[in-house]
């Protein structure tokens, strides 16, 4: 017994078949589109069509409507109500990641098991995501603070409420793997969800500098990568390049992220205000710089890792580093533009 095509029961699915045909191998696909066609179904809608494009039902032997079940609980543990975080965010990200694994300079590089971890690590590695950042629960003492002992809180607990629902009934994505390769899938998820901690990103771009310096691509394919941590931080820079993605798509997508992510970080300050805190860089309503703050995050942690991404798989993400580069300077003309009328 099949389920619907693509996974989701829609009115839309003809459109939404057609959508992911032209696509879904495509940097810049209209994911909010998909969510509408998908019936606000998007993760499962694209982890199915990931699935069936990388032809991973028959290769780890993985029943459709395991996957449905899976992703389903999955995506309904990513909260509606973020205006971020949500289950958008994991799909754009997820089809990210797809994107950026079909790079010429990638293809051969990775093994089935680790695209898979890959793709599995995107579409996870948010959720159950409470909207706040990792320094208001600690501030706050919230119990996931206190369960993760400050550290990387957010990223343990989306690594565990997905592995959790792994042990529901029929929802067992990985029972047809052997154990060697289910344990080497869990190592690698955890390794490069826990690699999507802000904090870290300092560390995993100087990692990766000093990876393009030394394995300078020779002649347009990535040396044969010699270990598991060499490997592994490519998986964790690609994963963290596509969560880092949004100012790196077509404007119309970046700017609707950007609403999205400040009604996020607003509503973290209107609580911290609450409750008498001080309130987080970027989150107040009031006084935040929308696009200056834009800017700033590009120039000093989009930008500087997608130009050693795109050192890494030269000439493959060319155009990907052409995008960030104009929206950099569109939110530049737009913050000047509006400190000029401030100050007419
Ligand atoms: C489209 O733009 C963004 C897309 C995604 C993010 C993003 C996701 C997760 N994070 C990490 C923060 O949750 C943690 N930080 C620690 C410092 O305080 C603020 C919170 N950030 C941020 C983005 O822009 C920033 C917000 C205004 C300009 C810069
Ligand atoms: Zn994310």
């Amino acid at each position: 017994q099949l389920p619907p095509r693509l996974g989701v029961e829609t009115p839309h699915s003809e459109a939404l078949i057609q959508l992911f045909e032209t696509g879904l191998d495509k940097w810049g696909i209209d994911i909010f589109k998909v969510d509408e066609l998908s019936a606000n179904k998007p993760l499962t809608s694209v982890v199915y069509a990931i699935f069936e494009k990388r032809d991973f039902f028959s290769k780890f032997c993985i029943h459709p409507s395991t996957l449905v079940s899976y992703f389903s609980q999955v995506e309904q543990h990513y909260k509606p109500d973020n205006p971020y975080h949500n289950a958008v965010h994991a799909a754009d990200v997820t089809q990210s990641t797809h994107v950026l694994l079909n790079a010429p300079s990638i293809g051969n590089v990775f093994s089935d098991l680790e695209i898979l971890a890959s793709v599995f690590a995107c579409a996870i590695h948010d959720v159950n995501h409470p909207g706040v950042t990792n320094q208001f629960l600690i501030n706050t003492e919230n119990e996931l603070a206190i369960m993760y002992n400050d550290m990387s809180v957010l990223e343990n607990h989306h690594c565990a409420v997905a592995f959790k629902l792994l042990q529901n009934p029929g929802s067992n994505i990985f029972s047809q793997l052997d154990d060697v390769e289910r344990r080497q899938l869990r190592k690698m998820v955890i390794d490069m969800v826990l690699a999507t901690d802000m904090s870290k990103h300092m560390s995993l771009l100087a990692d990766l500098k000093t990876m393009v310096e030394t394995k300078k691509v020779a002649g347009g394919c990535l040396l044969k990568l010699d270990n598991y941590s060499e490997k592994m931080q490519i998986m964790q820079n690609m994963v963290h390049c596509a969560d880092l993605s949004n100012p790196a798509k077509p404007l119309p997508l970046s700017t609707q992220w950007v609403t999205r992510v400040m009604e996020e970080f607003f509503s973290q300050g209107d609580r911290e205000k609450a409750l008498g805190l001080p309130v987080s860089p970027m989150c107040c309503r009031e006084t935040a710089n929308v696009e200056k703050s834009q800017v700033s995050f590009i120039d000093f942690i989009v930008h500087p890792l997608w130009e050693a991404w795109t050192e890494l798989v030269h000439p493959d993400a060319e155009d990907i580093l052409n995008t960030l580069e104009q929206n950099r300077d569109y939110y530049c003309e737009l913050s000047a533009a509006k400190e000029a009328e401030a100050a007419s």
